[in-house]
């Protein structure tokens, strides 16, 4: 279980002034959920991914994973990022296998692994290209299949489809629920698309800023239904999915929340 109690990070801003990026947060991310973040820009969601990770601390609260505090960055959990952070100089495999190079794991063991989750995402073409050889989408498969590679407890995405063109990110998004579906990973997931965090999510967490905080909950069926029927127009026409998509769209577009597109 990952456990988020009473999260808050409170920044100095430059004017001298505190700045209240969350607020009191509380979350919990149950093994083989697939939590989503959903709000307009500043609403504190790269601030909570970043404490999940361990790259920023909590001013006050605690976030524990399988019952330990995190107090830093570690191979138990997996991030990726809008933009990739792909080596351009290696190859591909050598790009999955790096986080395993750093753990000590025996070239050979590493190549087999970054190998089988090439093929899980889709690339086992691709192994021996460079980045720069890729398309945005394909470079992101490969920034999952990284992430993935030292079997962390937890992906964390901060919108990794959020620079893709419309027809690619459906793609992903469909690629992303059959790596959920076959790995059983927990994720959690930053966007601003209600689309896809509908989509996506079997728990969807609608914030807002200034203080970054948790205004609405949501628990959903639709990736389990995708699951099963593999029927995506199905679901985006399901009237159950058009109510909930209006519903949000105006806590998101009330006083407080400008910017955010469907
Ligand atoms: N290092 C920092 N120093 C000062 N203020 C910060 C810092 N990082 C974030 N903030 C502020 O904290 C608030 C939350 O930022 P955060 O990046 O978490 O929002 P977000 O919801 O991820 O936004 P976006 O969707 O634009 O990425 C914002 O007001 C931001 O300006």
């Amino acid at each position: 279980m990952l456990r988020i109690r009473n999260a808050t990070v409170t920044f100095e801003g430059h004017d001298g002034r505190q700045v209240h990026a969350l607020d009191r947060v509380d979350l919990d991310i149950e093994e083989g959920a697939f939590v989503v973040a959903l709000g307009a820009s500043g609403c504190g969601k790269s601030t909570l991914l970043n404490t999940i990770a361990g790259f920023l601390p909590l001013s006050d609260g605690s976030i524990t994973l399988n019952g330990r505090e995190i107090d830093g960055p570690g191979a138990d959990r997996g991030v990726v990022f809008q933009k990739d952070t792909l080596l351009p100089w290696a190859s591909i495999i050598d790009n999955v296998a790096l986080g395993l190079r750093f753990a000590g794991i025996p070239k050979r063991a590493r190549r087999e692994r970054a190998r089988e989750l090439l093929g899980l995402v889709g690339l086992a073409d691709f192994a021996e290209s460079h980045p720069h050889e890729l398309s945005g989408g394909m470079r992101q498969r490969v920034g999952i299949a990284r992430a993935l590679a030292t079997e962390p407890d937890i992906l964390l995405m901060d919108e990794p489809f959020g620079a893709l063109d419309s027809l690619t990110r459906e793609q992903m998004q469909e690629l992303l629920v059959s790596v959920w579906h076959r790995t059983g990973k927990r994720i959690f997931f930053i966007t601003h698309s209600i689309e896809e965090a509908l989509f996506l999510g079997t728990r969807l967490i609608v914030m807002s800023p200034r203080p970054g905080r948790v205004v609405a909950r949501y628990e959903l069926d639709f990736v389990k239904r995708y699951v099963e029927t593999g029927d995506v127009r199905g679901i985006h026409l399901d009237p159950a999915f058009a109510a909930l998509r209006e519903e949000i769209r105006q806590i998101l577009h009330s006083d407080h929340h400008q910017g955010i597109a469907a």
